[in-house]
């Protein structure tokens, strides 16, 4: 059974259907916006893995972190976005680019990217300390 015969089976009127629809294209052309950019940033996070392990940099800057931390609250206030939640999400990410550096660290010559990666996938949410 589709998602409209589900919906319908329960009596939704179409115009509510139609809205509902409206709505998730836009949800679904976001998502995809979100995979994308985070692929971008993974790519740009890889090759500065790359340089830190061949200048004997360590992987994490707390330093960094925390003014993109200010900013990024600022920006999400602005916004309208729960700043708590713009500061998990980014430490989120944060706290994988940083596994990656510490890898990238052992492993320089690895070809493995972590847009292609299947395995070592964090299985943490979003505000949950880093490992
Ligand atoms: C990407 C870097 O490495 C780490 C990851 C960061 C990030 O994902 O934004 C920021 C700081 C570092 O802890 C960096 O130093 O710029």
């Amino acid at each position: 059974m589709s998602t409209s015969d589900t919906h319908r089976t329960h009596g939704i009127d179409d115009s509510v259907l139609a809205e509902l629809t409206r709505l998730r294209e836009s949800i679904d052309n976001i998502d995809a916006a979100v995979v994308h950019m985070l692929a971008e940033r993974f790519k740009c996070t890889q090759q500065v893995g790359l340089l830190k392990a061949r200048h004997h940099l360590p992987p994490a800057d707390p330093a960094r972190e925390a003014r993109q931390i200010a900013r990024l609250r600022q920006l999400a206030e602005t916004a309208h976005l729960d700043p708590a939640f713009a500061e998990k999400l980014l430490n989120f990410i944060i706290a994988e680019v940083i596994r990656h550096h510490e890898r990238i660290a052992v492993e320089p010559d690895t070809t493995d990217t972590p847009t292609n990666r299947t395995h070592n996938t964090p299985d943490t949410p979003p505000g949950a300390p880093r490992p």
